[in-house]
């Protein structure tokens, strides 16, 4: 159970991400979302429930109960709105996401500056490093932001709407990312997409968060089906897969985005 105040916002909706899978969460405005990456990336407290996460050794241990700079080294969160440090470089901002592993006396971390450079790469952002973040494109700075989870080196990876702001070819570039750091490196993500046609191409498991409930879980195709859509988002939506590409398409159906587009009307001279 996730509260605010005297609120419950979340209510028994469980999550479990494993290594090497995405996670995809979807639902209305509201509905509870990044109150629930937060809770597990415990920047929210958890009022009744648990939190669990797999150790090195493979063991489950209780993420409320371990060290903070232990606990940071195995889940890493993306937010949907950081703020933005003033007087620092980019580089500066990436570093920052090997806190876990320099300790309080900034012990030597001998494997921080490549994972820096690493991270500063796989988020095309390398050019910019001598450059002030207060300086940049929102785009650019939500790649420094992710450069900066990604320089934390953790097997889980929170992300709440990662490809906010972004053009095009970095939407795509990210979800790429995204999809190579579960499959190739074994990560464990969790993403909010807003974009269902997304999620569904992204995502093993999605699931459809309404009202602080799973509304429904599973592989994409099972689970986003025309009527639980349209009861959970309260609007007629259609989907359909793609004969060609086997892809899931969503549609909301508006009174106006429905019909064709107006054509002038011919007049016919005699
Ligand atoms: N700081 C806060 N104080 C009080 N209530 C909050 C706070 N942040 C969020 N809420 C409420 O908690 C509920 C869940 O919000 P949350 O941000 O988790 O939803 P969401 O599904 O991520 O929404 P969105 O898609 O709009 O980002 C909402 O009713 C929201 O109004």
């Amino acid at each position: 159970m996730l509260r605010y105040g005297d609120r419950d916002v979340v209510h028994g909706a469980g999550l479990r991400l494993e290594r090497g899978r995405i996670v995809a969460l979807v639902g209305p405005n509201g509905s509870g979302k990044s109150t629930l990456l937060r809770a597990l990336a415990r920047l929210h407290d958890v009022s009744s429930g648990s939190v669990s996460v797999s150790t090195d050794g493979g063991e489950d241990a209780d993420a409320l109960l371990m060290k903070r700079s232990d606990f940071a080294r195995h889940v890493t969160l993306l937010s949907q709105s950081r703020p933005v440090p003033h007087g620092l470089s980019v580089r500066d901002v990436v570093e920052f996401g090997r806190h876990p592993y320099r300790g309080r006396w900034r012990a030597a971390d001998p494997e921080g500056r490549a994972a820096v450079e690493r991270a500063m790469a796989l988020t095309g952002i390398t050019e910019l490093s001598g450059r002030g973040v207060h300086e940049l494109s929102g785009g650019q700075l939500q790649r420094v932001w992710l450069a900066s989870c990604l320089a934390q080196d953790t097997s889980v990876l929170l992300l709440d709407e990662p490809t906010n702001h972004l053009d095009l070819r970095y939407k795509v570039e990210i979800f790429d990312l995204v999809y190579d750091l579960a499959r190739l490196h074994g990560v464990a993500v969790g993403l909010v997409l807003h974009d269902l046609d997304e999620a569904a191409a992204l995502a093993d498991e999605v699931v459809v968060l309404s009202e602080g409930k799973i509304a429904a879980a599973g592989p994409a195709h099972e689970v986003l089906e025309s009527d639980l859509l349209s009861r959970v988002y309260a609007i007629p939506i259609v989907t359909h897969t793609d004969p060609l590409t086997g892809r899931l398409r969503t549609r909301a159906v508006g009174r106006h985005t429905d019909r064709q587009h107006d054509q002038p009307e011919r007049t016919t001279r005699s």
